[in-house]
């Protein structure tokens, strides 16, 4: 049944004088399956939809469903716990066990499983991320890479067999290798497992490549929605382009806003800011 979001609001430090508008009249049908991408600029309310999403926070208006669970009411986060599995901007704080094993397992113990089904979803888990069991189950989670953290912090989420896994950031600080691999992941995630998955990223390219849409916000409101498949066809007809996503996607933008791309809009969080500036003022214009 995916994520709905109907008309939704959501305000952080209400009480208080800095209070902050985060997320405002947003709406949005994700259905099961689908891979989306969550962009935009810095403070436009990337994590605050993702907390949303995962009914780590309530909104103050409109409603939340996942997975046909609306997410303000009564018992919703218990079931909730089970349906999503949440991966914040920073997994090492997600981290806290001795060991990968333990730290992975924690989210089924009370479950009612024996020991011997935990430790065979648990190696489950950590091969699906890439994490042979037996050299990394002892080992101690807070002395790996970044990227392994980050693939420890992913086993334990979809350990619980969730519908829907939010991932917060998942390549920022990857380099490139570990980069590929975690985009690889997600795509097979999804294959295997049919999951749902919002990835909350500033990484275009990386989008571009795994995602089946990309999600852009503006100041807490849905600024665009582009479906990736559809930033290919007019690319298959020119096969001389250079086959980049990011090349391809400013090619498109070139024809969609011909002579205003900047000389020197070859950074990816430039292009950002332009496509989802121009997207604001062109809302409703076809891309
Ligand atoms: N706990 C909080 N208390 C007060 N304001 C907050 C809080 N968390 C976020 N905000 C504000 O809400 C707005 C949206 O923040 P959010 O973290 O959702 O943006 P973001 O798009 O994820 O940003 P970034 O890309 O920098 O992570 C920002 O203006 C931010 O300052």
């Amino acid at each position: 049944m995916g994520i709905r979001f109907q008309n939704v609001s959501f305000t952080h430090a209400k009480r208080s004088s800095v209070r902050q508008s985060a997320v405002s009249r947003f709406s949005l049908d994700v259905p099961d399956g689908q891979i989306v991408a969550v962009m935009g600029p810095s403070g436009s309310g990337k994590s605050t939809l993702g907390q949303l999403a995962g009914g780590l926070l309530v909104p103050d208006g409109g409603t939340v469903w996942v997975d046909g669970v609306d997410t303000r009411k009564r018992g919703s986060r218990r079931i909730l716990l089970q349906k999503v599995g949440y991966v914040a901007q920073f997994p090492e704080h997600q981290l806290f066990e001795a060991t990968v094993a333990q730290d992975i397992g924690f989210g089924l113990r009370g479950s009612g499983m024996t020991e011997r089904e935990v430790a065979d979803r648990v190696k489950r888990a950590m091969e699906s991320v890439g994490l042979p069991y037996e050299r990394y189950r002892e080992r101690s989670p807070f002395r790996l890479s970044g990227g392994e953290k980050r693939r420890v912090a992913i086993a334990g989420a979809l350990v619980r067999n969730p519908s829907l896994l939010i991932l917060d950031e998942p390549t920022v600080g990857l380099d490139p290798a570990v980069r590929l691999q975690l985009l690889d992941l997600l795509k097979r995630i999804r294959a295997e497992n049919g999951i749902t998955v919002v990835t909350i990223t500033h990484d275009l390219q990386g989008a571009l490549e795994c995602a089946d849409r990309l999600v852009f916000l503006e100041n807490g409101e849905l600024a665009a929605d582009v479906r990736t498949a559809e930033l290919s066809p007019a690319c298959k007809i020119a096969s001389s382009l250079p086959s980049t996503p990011l090349i391809r996607l400013l090619k498109e933008f070139e024809d969609v806003f011909p002579g205003q791309l900047p000389p020197g809009l070859v950074r990816e969080q430039a292009l950002l800011d332009f496509i989802s500036k121009r997207l604001m003022r062109a809302k409703g214009r076809s891309v």
